[in-house]
């Protein structure tokens, strides 16, 4: 027997939040621009009609990819948009260019605007815990593509989204303690699950920079390829040592050149090279292609079984991070963020951190003279 007689409704409905006022174009920067792209089986390289792939891309090169108020914005409008839409396979989050993926939050605005601003920075961080919660609920496989360097608040995004694919010129690391912050956007709480407890503490604290072969060794992203082209040939990094696993008893494997001058050398070679992400596309289209061939419903339900171990942590310390990071605006990020954003002016992007614990451990109040002894001078 039929049953046509139960009475259904077939009007597709809406299910879109926004439309897209917070997205623009390349002309843009600084802008998030959302793309749909067909989805290709990688091996025909036939487009599936009806299917797509959708990338947010931070577009603000000339800055890194730092991310603006407004770029925040844009960035949980792109993954609202993707979870919500039927038609996507996968939401793909990367940058323009090959320099950065992204290097966190907009040091100028963070200096000229929110410093000594805590409510109005209470308030960006309310976008910006919604930025890392975008992320973590798009009901998309999300794969960070990773086409150049992801620092502070964007290692912090880029660690939000489920997979991690990355040119091996990105390279990987925190800003915070260094400039005033501290990294509660998501590092904290993702590091250690990602990395093991003490490679977490030291790259999360020390503002060190690794490469993408030594963090793809340690287990925090899931391919590296080349994108230095030469003719035909693709070259790897060359200020990365990948030749080799032990060099005189230590892993040398994903480490920086030791010389100097072959430093200045390979970064010469880089800078003059021919470039391509073609490899770094091959990856993640091979990646959303396994998931079209898989039951959507089944992906996304383990997915979200995994990310759930992510949330824990994350959902824990979100809002007393935010309390924290907005009083901080007042101290130590007033401090950090103004010295890094006035580094052309006084030819030092760092506060004199051994002169602030001198004052401190005379029991020095943290008023302007304090802020005027430990900021660089005008030149
Ligand atoms: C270490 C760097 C990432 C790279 O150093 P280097 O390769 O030497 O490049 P620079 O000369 O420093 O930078 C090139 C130009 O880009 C500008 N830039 C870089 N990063 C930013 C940024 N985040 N915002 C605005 N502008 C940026 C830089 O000023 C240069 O411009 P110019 O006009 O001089 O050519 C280094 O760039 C670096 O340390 N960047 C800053 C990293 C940072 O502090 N980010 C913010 C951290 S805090 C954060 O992200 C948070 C997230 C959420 C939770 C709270 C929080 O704090």
């Amino acid at each position: 027997m039929s049953l046509d007689w139960v009475p259904r409704d077939h009007e597709l409905r809406d299910h879109k939040l926004f439309g897209d006022q917070y997205w623009g174009s390349d002309d843009d920067a600084p802008c998030v621009v959302y793309t749909k792209k067909p989805l290709t089986n990688p091996k025909s390289g036939e487009e599936v009609p009806g299917l797509y792939v959708a990338e947010i891309r931070l577009n603000n090169p000339r800055q890194y990819n730092s991310y603006t108020t407004e770029m925040v914005k844009g960035v949980i409008a792109g993954f609202g948009a993707a979870s919500g839409d039927r038609s996507v396979v996968a939401a793909v989050f990367t940058a323009t260019g090959f320099d950065a993926f992204c290097t966190g939050g907009n040091t100028k605005e963070y200096s000229e605007y929110y410093s000594r601003r805590p409510n109005e920075y209470g308030e960006y961080m309310d976008l910006f815990n919604g930025m890392v919660d975008a992320i973590l609920m798009c009901k998309k496989p999300t794969l960070c593509r990773v086409n150049g360097m992801r620092v502070a608040g964007g290692q912090e995004i880029g660690m939000a989204c489920d997979l991690a694919f990355a040119s091996d010129l990105a390279i990987f690391g925190q800003a915070g303690a260094r400039h005033g912050s501290a990294p509660d956007g998501g590092s904290t709480d993702f590091l250690p699950w990602m990395l093991n407890m003490e490679d977490a503490m030291w790259n999360c604290v020390s503002c060190e920079m690794w490469s993408a072969y030594k963090m793809k060794a340690k287990n925090l992203i899931s391919k590296v390829v080349p994108v230095i082209k030469d003719g035909d040939k693709w070259v790897r990094n060359p200020m990365i040592i990948t030749d080799k696993w032990i060099e005189d008893g230590e892993v040398v494997y994903g480490e920086y050149l030791k010389d100097r001058d072959a430093i200045k050398a390979a970064r010469a070679q880089i800078k003059e090279a021919n470039k391509s992400f073609e490899l770094l596309d091959k990856e993640v289209g091979k990646v959303v292609w396994t998931f079209a061939n898989l039951f959507p419903g089944c992906v996304m339900k383990s997915i979200d079984g995994i990310r759930a171990k992510k949330k824990f942590f994350w959902d824990q310390a979100k809002l007393p991070n935010r309390h924290w990071l907005m009083a901080n605006m007042n101290y130590e990020a007033y401090l950090g963020f103004g010295a890094f954003n006035t580094k052309k002016i006084t030819g030092t992007d760092t506060i004199d951190f051994i002169k602030m614990r001198q004052l401190i451990a005379e029991g020095a109040e943290a008023n302007d003279a304090m802020f005027e002894a430990v900021l660089g001078k005008p030149k």
